[in-house]
């Protein structure tokens, strides 16, 4: 089969490229109002307008869309077979901009519970869990930076293309806070679902699903760290903690191939 890459004009990918982006950027916004429960018209917690069971339904199926086009899309064996079909310098911002569209169909057809698990109280202890909310996006967007972030987004991948430059895959890295934990960015998100000055059911399920899904995703990635990577992933897995930072200074062990 041939190669759509060489069919297709670098202006169009990259023209492609720049709307995916521009997509992702608004649905990023929306997600700060949407799970903050600020400005945005739709919210994670509302009034409920149906029955409970109703509601479970749709978000758990809203929330299982995203999961599964976002885990499948991600795999090199689908990337492999799907770049068959699309060219392969827009192969990320096509899983851009699906991503971003799952997520505005779980914007719009969000149905809330009700039910409040907890609510902080006005004053110091409700601007504190608010300001960690928003620690968790600045945390999110800074990791996005340390890895690759135009690459993450797929924009450095469409650049090229328009260039003509040969594209290179990021390399293995771990400035910054990747010293600390092996996957800040999760770090992040889990931040931003958990801080929530007003819990509700809606919420809750919201969270407890993202967190399952996250545990899962980090075994698949690492999985996919491991192949592309091999020896200097596992011994990174070795010395660093996957979510929360180490409290202690961990004994130094001889490293493989130190000990090989
Ligand atoms: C959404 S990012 C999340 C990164 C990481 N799991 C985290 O939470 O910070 C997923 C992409 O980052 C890449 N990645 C994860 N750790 C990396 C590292 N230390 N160096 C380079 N790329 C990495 C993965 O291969 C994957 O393509």
């Amino acid at each position: 089969m041939t190669n759509p890459d060489l069919s297709k004009s670098g202006t169009g990918v990259f023209a492609f490229g720049i709307l995916s982006y521009a997509v992702f950027f608004a649905v990023f916004l929306y997600a700060i109002g949407f799970i903050g429960g600020f400005f945005t018209p739709t919210t994670l917690d509302g009034t409920p307008t149906g029955p409970v069971e109703k509601a479970l339904a749709i978000d758990i199926g809203l929330l299982g869309l995203f999961a599964v086009q976002h885990s499948v899309m991600a795999r090199p064996a689908f990337k492999r077979w799907w770049t068959t079909i699309v060219p392969e310098a827009a192969e990320r911002s096509m899983y851009v901009l699906l991503s971003s569209l799952a997520l505005v169909a779980l914007f719009t057809f969000w149905q809330p519970i009700g039910g409040i698990i907890w609510d902080a109280p006005d004053g110091w202890a409700r601007n504190t869990v608010i300001g960690i909310y928003l620690l968790g996006w600045v945390l999110l967007l800074y990791t996005t930076f340390l890895i690759d972030h135009f690459d993450l987004f797929g924009l450095r991948q469409s650049w090229n293309r328009l260039k003509g430059n040969k594209y290179t895959p990021p390399q293995f890295y771990t400035p910054s806070l990747y010293r600390i934990v092996r996957h800040p960015l999760y770090v992040g998100w889990l931040t931003i679902f958990w801080a929530a000055p007003t819990m509700t059911v809606s919420h809750l399920v919201f969270a407890l699903a993202t967190t399952a899904y996250i545990l899962i995703a980090i075994q698949l990635e690492e999985r996919d760290l491991v192949d592309a990577f091999g020896e200097r992933y596992v011994e990174y897995r070795k010395r660093t903690p996957m979510l929360l930072p180490r409290l202690w200074r961990r004994r130094e062990e001889p490293t493989t191939a130190a000990k090989a």
